[in-house]
Parts: C-alpha cells; sequence; structure tokens
C-alpha cells in the first residue's frame, strides 16, 4: 500500500508530490469509545503521569497495566474510562518503592525485566550515540570496583530510581509545563580528562544534588539517570502530549542543555534504517508519532459512525543566527514571523506537508536534519549550531446532529542548539558568532521564563518574547494555550559541572511557569449551547428580579458598587504604575549597564588593537635598531679596515725600503768581493817579494772568513725576507677577501626588497672567497672549515655566516699579529743590516788604506833597488806600525 504526501504552503497546494510506502506497520487495538473519552484527555493524561511507580502505558491496548509485587505475575488492564477502576488499581504499594524489591518482583512487561536486569548488581554494556558513535564503555562490573567518592556517586546512580509512572490526576490540569531532567552517561572524552568523577549525586526519582559549592538539591517532575532508555523516557513525556494535541490542545517539547549533552539523542535519536525495523535508540520525536498515528488510527476507527477524520501537516524549520530557514525547502531563508488574530504566530512561507503515517514523518525528519546546520566544537564533533523546530499541526473534524465540528492541536518538538561557553567549547571566527547568537536566544528564552513565573506568582510583567525569534515563535508554547514538556539534559561528569548546574537553574526556574491552555475547537455546537445557556440565565435573572427586587441589586446600590470598585481598580492601577516605573527603572538600569558594559567593550577592542600596533611597532624598532647595529659595526669594520690598509702600506713602502737596502747590501758586498778577490790575486807576488806581505796575508784571510760568514748570513736574511714577502703576499690576498666580504655583508643589510638577491650574491662570493682561501697554504684549513650555508633567508644560516664572518675577522686579527712580528723582525734585520754595513765600511776604508800603503811600499821597494840595503830597517820599522795599527783596526 503506498500514499502521497501532498505538499501544503500558507499560499496553497503546491502539486508537490512526494510518493511513500504507507505500511507503518503498527497494530492498532479498538476503543470504541475514546471519543466520548476525548474532552476528558486532560485528566486521563494526568492520570497517566508520573510520581506512582510500576505503572505502565501499553501501546497495544489503549488501556493501563498495572505490575504488582509479591513474587506473583499480576497483571491488570484498566480501560481509560473507567477513572473509578484506574484509582482502585493505581493505588501505590509502599514496598515498591524500594528498588531491590522491585528487582524481585515477577512481572510479565518485557520492559521491566529488561530494566531490572540492567539496574542489577553489575552494569555492563555499551552505550551508543544516536549518531552511531560510542559514549563510552561501560561494562565495569560495579562489584569490582574499588570504592570511592565517585563510586558512591555512581552507587547513588545504580540504586537511581526507575521510569515509574504515578497516577496524579491533579498534575496536569494544575501544571501545564512538565520538566524532565535527562543526564546522559560521561562520555569518552569526559573519562579521559577527569575519570568517572561527577558534578550529581540522584537522590530518588524527583531531586538530583549538585555537588559544587555550595552543594545545592534541585527538584523536578521526573529525573531520567544515564540509564533510563529512550522508550522509557517516551512513556514519560511523550503519550500525554500527544493525546493533549488530540484533544484540540497545543503541545510542545522541548530539549535544553548545554553543548553534546544530549538533545538531539532525546528528539531524534537514532532513526537509520527505519526502513527495516525500527531502531530502539530513536528518540522522542519518531516514537511521538508512532504513537500519534496509532491513535489517529484507532479513534477513526472508533468514530466511523461520525466519519471522524485527522489530518497532519507537518513543517520543519531552523532558526540559525536569528534567521528562520525552511529545513523542507532549504533554498528559502530568512523566514518572517507573523502574527494573525485566527491563526497565532506563524512563519510566513514555510512549506507544510501533509503526513499519513510514520514512515513520511521520519522521511521528513530526515530530509530535515540532513539540511541542519552542524558542526564540530570541542564537546561534541556534531553540533547542532541551529534550533529546530518540527511542527505537526494535527486537524480533527466530525459530524455530529449535522454539525462538522473540527479541532487543531499544535505539537511542537523542539531541539535546541546548545548554549555553551565559548571558551571551553573551543570556538572560533563564524563558530563563535553562532555560539553568540545561540547563547542569546537562550537567554532571552531564560527572561521569558523568569518573567513568567513572576506572572504565575501574580506580578505583572511585561514578557520579551519578540526579544528572540525563538521565543516569539514559541510564545504560545511558553505562556499561552499550550502544555509543555522541557526536558533538560545534562551530563554528570564533573567536566561539565558549571554547565550541568546553569542547566539546573534554568530547569528550575522553568518548573513555575504557569501556562493557561484553551481548547483549539470550533465548537460550533457547544456554542450554541453556551448562547442557550446565557439566554436561560438572562431569562432566569428577569423571573427573579420580578419575583424579588429587593434580591436584585438596584442601580444605585450597582453605582455604589461600581464606584467602590472603581476605587480598587484606581489602587491597583496605580500600584501597576509604580511597578511599572520600577520596571522602566530597571530597565533603563540594565540598559546603562549594558551601553557601559558594550563601551568597555569597543574600548577594550580599540586598546587591543592599539596594543597589536604598538606592538607592530615595536617589532619594527627593533628591526631598525638590529640594522643599525649591523650599519656601525659595518662602519667600525670599514674603519679599521681603512686603517689595516694604511698599516698594509705602510708595510709595503717598508717592505720596498728593505729590498732597496738589501739590493744596496748586496751591491756593497759583491764589491767588497770583488776587491778580496782583486787581492788575493795580488797577494802571492807581494809574498815572495816581501818578507812583511805575510801580515798583510793574514789580513786579507781574516777579511775573507768574515765576509763568507756575512755572505751566509745575507744568505739567511734572504731566505727570510722571502718567507715574509710570501706572507706578505697571503695577507695582501687575504685583507681582500675581507674587503670582499664587508662588502657583500654591507650590502646585504640594505632594503629588504633586493635582500634575497644580494643574498644570492653574497652566497656566490663568499664561496669564491672561499675557493680562494682554499688555495692559501698554511693555516688556512681552519678558514675553510667555516662554510658559508645555503638559503640565508633561514635564521639559522644567518647564524652560522655570522659565524664565518667572525671567525675571519678573527682570521684577519691574527694574521694582523703575524704582521707585526713580521714588522718587528724586518726591524731587526734592518739593524742587524745596518750593523753590517758600518762593518763593512771600516774594513774597506782599511782596505783602501792598505791598498795605498801596498803602493806606497812597492814604490819603496822599487828605491830600495836603488838605494840597496841602507834603508831596509825604516821599511821594517813602517811595516811594523802599519801592522799594527790594521790589528788595532781589526780588533775594533
Ligand atoms: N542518553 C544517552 N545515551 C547514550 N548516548 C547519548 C545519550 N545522550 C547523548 N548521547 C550521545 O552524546 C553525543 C552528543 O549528544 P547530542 O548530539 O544529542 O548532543 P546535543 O545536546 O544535541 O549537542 P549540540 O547542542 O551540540 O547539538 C552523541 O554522540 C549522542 O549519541
Amino acid at each position: 500500500m503506498s500514499s502521497s504526501l501532498r505538499v501544503v504552503s500558507k499560499a496553497g497546494t503546491l502539486g508537490k508530490k512526494l510518493s511513500f510506502d504507507a505500511r507503518d506497520g503498527i497494530s492498532a487495538g479498538n476503543d470504541p469509545h475514546f471519543h466520548e473519552r476525548l474532552p476528558h484527555a486532560e485528566s486521563r493524561i494526568a492520570k497517566a503521569s508520573i510520581r506512582k511507580p510500576l505503572l505502565f502505558l501499553d501501546d497495544s491496548e489503549s488501556s493501563f497495566k498495572v505490575s504488582t509485587s509479591g513474587g506473583m505475575k499480576k497483571t491488570t488492564t484498566l480501560p481509560c474510562s473507567s477513572q473509578g477502576q484506574r484509582q482502585q488499581h493505581h493505588r501505590r504499594s509502599p514496598s515498591l518503592n524500594n528498588f531491590p524489591r522491585f528487582e524481585n518482583a515477577v512481572t510479565d512487561s518485557a520492559a521491566l525485566s529488561t530494566r531490572a536486569l540492567r539496574q542489577s548488581a553489575s552494569f555492563s554494556g555499551r552505550v551508543f550515540t544516536s549518531r552511531g558513535g560510542r559514549l563510552a564503555d561501560q561494562s565495569t562490573p560495579c562489584s569490582s570496583r574499588k570504592t570511592s567518592r565517585n563510586d558512591v556517586n555512581g552507587a547513588a546512580w545504580r540504586i537511581s530510581p526507575r521510569l515509574e509512572l504515578e497516577e496524579d490526576p491533579a498534575f496536569l490540569q494544575d501544571h501545564n509545563v512538565q520538566v524532565l531532567l535527562r543526564a546522559r552517561p560521561i562520555s569518552g572524552i569526559e573519562i579521559a580528562q577527569l575519570g568517572h568523577a561527577r558534578c550529581i549525586r540522584q537522590e530518588n526519582a524527583y531531586a538530583i544534588s549538585w555537588l559544587g559549592q555550595p552543594e545545592t538539591r534541585f527538584s523536578f517532575d521526573y529525573v531520567a539517570s544515564e540509564f533510563v532508555t529512550q522508550e522509557e523516557l517516551f512513556r514519560v513525556a511523550g503519550p500525554p502530549m500527544v493525546e493533549n494535541c488530540m484533544a484540540g490542545n497545543n503541545s510542545c517539547v522541548f530539549a535544553y542543555g548545554q553543548t553534546g549533552s544530549g538533545k538531539t539523542h532525546t528528539m531524534l535519536g537514532d532513526v537509520g534504517d527505519f526502513d527495516r525495523q525500527p531502531n530502539e535508540n530513536r528518540g522522542m520525536t519518531p516514537r511521538v508519532f508512532e504513537y500519534l498515528f496509532k491513535k489517529i488510527h484507532e479513534e477513526e476507527v472508533a468514530q466511523r459512525h461520525t466519519n471522524m477524520k485527522f489530518k497532519c501537516r507537518c513543517s520543519f524549520l531552523e532558526i540559525y543566527n536569528e534567521q528562520i530557514s525552511d529545513l523542507l525547502e532549504p533554498s528559502s531563508s530568512n523566514l518572517p514571523i507573523r502574527e494573525d488574530s485566527t491563526k497565532g504566530i506563524y512563519v510566513d512561507g514555510l512549506v507544510e506537508v501533509e503526513a499519513q503515517n510514520v514512515r513520511n514523518i521520519l522521511h521528513l525528519l530526515l530530509l530535515g536534519a540532513a539540511n541542519r546546520k552542524v558542526a564540530a566544537t570541542d564537546m561534541n564533533r556534531e553540533s547542532s549550531r541551529s534550533h529546530s523546530v518540527f511542527t505537526c499541526v494535527i486537524e480533527s473534524q466530525w459530524e455530529c446532529d449535522a454539525t462538522i465540528n473540527s479541532r487543531i492541536g499544535r505539537l511542537n518538538l523542539v531541539d535546541l542548539a546548545g548554549s555553551e561557553r565559548q571558551k571551553s567549547s573551543g570556538v572560533d571566527g563564524e563558530r563563535f558568532r553562532e555560539a553568540a547568537s545561540i547563547n542569546k536566544s537562550l537567554s532571552t528564552l531564560g527572561l521569558v521564563i523568569m518573567d513568567l513565573v513572576d506572572i504565575a506568582n501574580g506580578k505583572q510583567r511585561h514578557v520579551p518574547y519578540r526579544d528572540s525569534k525563538l521565543t516569539f515563535l514559541l510564545q504560545d508554547s511558553l505562556g499561552g494555550n499550550s502544555k509543555t514538556t522541557i526536558i533538560a539534559n545534562i551530563s554528570p561528569s564533573s567536566c561539565a559541572s558549571s554547565e550541568t548546574l546553569s542547566t539546573l537553574k534554568f530547569a528550575q526556574r522553568a518548573k513555575f511557569i504557569q501556562n493557561n491552555a484553551v481548547v483549539g475547537e470550533d465548537a460550533s455546537r457547544e456554542a450554541k449551547g453556551s448562547k442557550e445557556h446565557i439566554q436561560q440565565l438572562k431569562d432566569e435573572l428577569a423571573r427573579l428580579r420580578r419575583q424579588n427586587n429587593s434580591a436584585i441589586p438596584t442601580p444605585e446600590m450597582l453605582v455604589v458598587k461600581l464606584v467602590s470598585e472603581r476605587q480598587v481598580t484606581k489602587r491597583l492601577r496605580n500600584e501597576v504604575g509604580s511597578y511599572q516605573r520600577e520596571l522602566s527603572e530597571c530597565r533603563m538600569k540594565l540598559r546603562t549597564s549594558l551601553d557601559a558594559n558594550q563601551r568597555i567593550v569597543s574600548e577594550l577592542d580599540v586598546l587591543r588593537i592599539e596594543l597589536e600596533s604598538s606592538q607592530d611597532e615595536c617589532k619594527k624598532l627593533q628591526q631598525d635598531l638590529g640594522t643599525m647595529k649591523s650599519e656601525e659595526k659595518a662602519e667600525q669594520e670599514a674603519s679599521s679596515r681603512s686603517q689595516l690598509e694604511i698599516q698594509l702600506q705602510e708595510a709595503t713602502q717598508e717592505s720596498t725600503n728593505l729590498q732597496t737596502e738589501l739590493q744596496w747590501t748586496r751591491d756593497s758586498l759583491e764589491e767588497v768581493e770583488s776587491l778580496v778577490e782583486r787581492l788575493q790575486r795580488k797577494t802571492p807576488a807581494l809574498e815572495s817579494g816581501v818578507p812583511e806581505a805575510s801580515y798583510e796575508n793574514f789580513m786579507v784571510g781574516q777579511l775573507q772568513a768574515e765576509i763568507i760568514e756575512m755572505h751566509a748570513r745575507l744568505e739567511d736574511e734572504h731566505k727570510r725576507r722571502c718567507e715574509l714577502e710570501v706572507q706578505m703576499a697571503n695577507y695582501v690576498k687575504y685583507q681582500e677577501i675581507e674587503r670582499k666580504i664587508n662588502r657583500e655583508c654591507v650590502l646585504s643589510t640594505d632594503d629588504s626588497k633586493a635582500t634575497r638577491k644580494k643574498t644570492v650574491r653574497h652566497h656566490d662570493a663568499i664561496l669564491q672567497l672561499q675557493l680562494e682561501l682554499d688555495t692559501i697554504d698554511g693555516e688556512s684549513d681552519a678558514i675553510k672549515s667555516f662554510r658559508w650555508e645555503e638559503g640565508t633567508h633561514d635564521d639559522e644560516a644567518e647564524v652560522k655566516n655570522s659565524v664565518t664572518i667572525m671567525q675571519l675577522q678573527l682570521k684577519v686579527e691574527t694574521l694582523e699579529a703575524a704582521l707585526l712580528e713580521e714588522r718587528q723582525c724586518l726591524a731587526e734585520v734592518r739593524a742587524t743590516n745596518e750593523q753590517l754595513r758600518q762593518q763593512l765600511e771600516n774594513p774597506q776604508t782599511e782596505l783602501h788604506g792598505e791598498k795605498a800603503r801596498i803602493e806606497s811600499f812597492k814604490g819603496g821597494h822599487r828605491s830600495l833597488d836603488v838605494e840597496s840595503k841602507s834603508t831596509s830597517e825604516d821599511g821594517k820599522a813602517r811595516m811594523h806600525t802599519s801592522w799594527s795599527q790594521f790589528c788595532l783596526f781589526t780588533k775594533i
């Protein structure tokens, strides 16, 4: 069997057809009296309310099942219409309050036994997330755990009360807002952070304590521990809401809580693979519709004679960053909310789809969920970033006494976006804006609830519904014609302690709201009846007036009463006025403090910007300083280089002078040598002719020996000089290298754009210089080891290069020291040369003198031939004198 879905917009049918398989697989029991009982639905809902143990609604029988203890299997089926019987059977057995006893009870309820098993001495099994992921492995047997504070708390959960339905006829009549608290299991992330430490302890089925400072106890209509299943939760919250809508009221279920606390799990749950078989983790929404369609079917069958028909029109929207978009028609955006006296509050242009069975609804839910804005935060990998509202308008019509009656109920299922602390949820940028918008709308919801609580306490309040799209849209559900169930979701982990406290406070406040539910029924028959009744009363009044004039207030009496009532009204008005003034004062104060806050925030922004710019400036100044330092260094290096150059020039000049001197010395030595040679040639002749020539020979020998020694010394000096010249040449070369390096360094400190190009040149130059250095022998190995690094933009390479330059500079200093030493050596050599020259000068003069004497001696020898031997004595004496003079000279 298949059916079609009609897509209807506010403007009418769009003509869009969607086909669905209409098999819903839910078997429905017949309840022929359901229609009669509809006006009393409210009290029935109340009877199906929570608080009394062991009462379960059975889907298949539209009846209550009561299980009792005592070791016997005992199930009683109660027709819903029989209130007296119900009360009789629903009386609470005190012995059933205690969990261990409950565990011993033998019942035929599969759910009961499942729960009993789950809550017995060990809780094993894995908790799966709604999106298929596993939250935490809870397979540790309790008995094997050590006793600790956590275990104490854990024990509190283990003996935590289970879902127990209690008959409380007054509950939903007096309280239109029902607040349930649901704790999810501690997640793996939380276990990783703080282990199993808990921030809450469940006291009983209605109370929970927050274990912070100070420890605070909160009470709710029901507290569902982490072991409460989706089905169990639905049994508490779902049926009353559905039946309320079918009776022509508005119902609203909404999930509230911090991000990742389980709202989506509660509302939607795991609906994958619904074509094959319903998933046991499906949440409130699918179950609500399963129940609704089952009830619709039952009603239509039961009321066949009145031709009763139900229609369900569904829409699915999200509020994201204060903009409404249609989750069933994602191309639409920023849809406006309108208010109309007949329609009430509605979203203009929202697509409405007529659904005929659960599968249709599930398709819509999946379609909408796929279009919903989801993002990852630190707290939840798939955090819903919007509020989603699934609305089903349930319209029923039936005929009675030729009158067509109709009822309209509206069911809102709201999955709020998670409240979060921006810091802890690890959000930034777009996520931060989303979080701010979510938090703003949730805080407006909180304010609305506070005002509604005040109104419930008899105070006059203006409720700021229009301050956010969420509260504007939920206006009827929060404060007006609606029965509302709030499911506050929390995490029991100590990691979420403050968020849990704020959710608990919110839920506690919400518990005090009072709604004024009004049946949305077009009761033309009832209206007619009422008119007739009024007419009857009027007639009765006239009759009474006629009978006893005194019993009926005269116009004068009425005037007096009116005056006194006016006075009361005036007094009340004055009170209202003073309250309003107070309110406006408070508002003014609030606005002022908000403005001040805003100012502070903007000032902070300005300061932050200033701080950033001053930080930038600081950085720039540091860079400039660095550049200046390197420039200064370069200048110092340049001046020391020029000094070195001057010194080098001087040394070169000195070296040239020395060379000239050496050359001169060498020439004079050569001269002496040739002179000596000539003397040697002449000496044999003198020796043969003159007996005194032996003195001359001795003297010449001495001179020759000295000359040889001087030759050797000269040779040494020459060698040393050559070495010096080599060193000088190396030094000059090295100076050149250093100059090049410095030139490149200066270039590299120039403007940043050219830096990279220059760095490359720098690098090439250094490599070239290193090649040249390689050619320098001796100590250059140390220099060779300082290699220029590739990629001078890299800091480390820069440092290495600086080290290289420093090492080269050190080398320059070493060479300078060597130069100084060489210069001293040169000075010594020069002094020695000078000495030698002086020493050479004296023998030279002596030699000249001797030469002259030898010449004169020769002349005397010739005259001896003439004058014979008479003057030989004189000659000897002169020779002797000359010899003694020579000896004297050589001693000197
Ligand atoms: N009662 C629970 N049992 C098992 N798992 C749960 C329960 N509640 C929540 N979870 C898991 O916790 C995770 C977070 O839950 P969920 O997405 O429903 O949180 P949320 O409140 O909707 O978060 P957000 O506001 O960020 O969208 C999911 O993986 C979900 O399956």
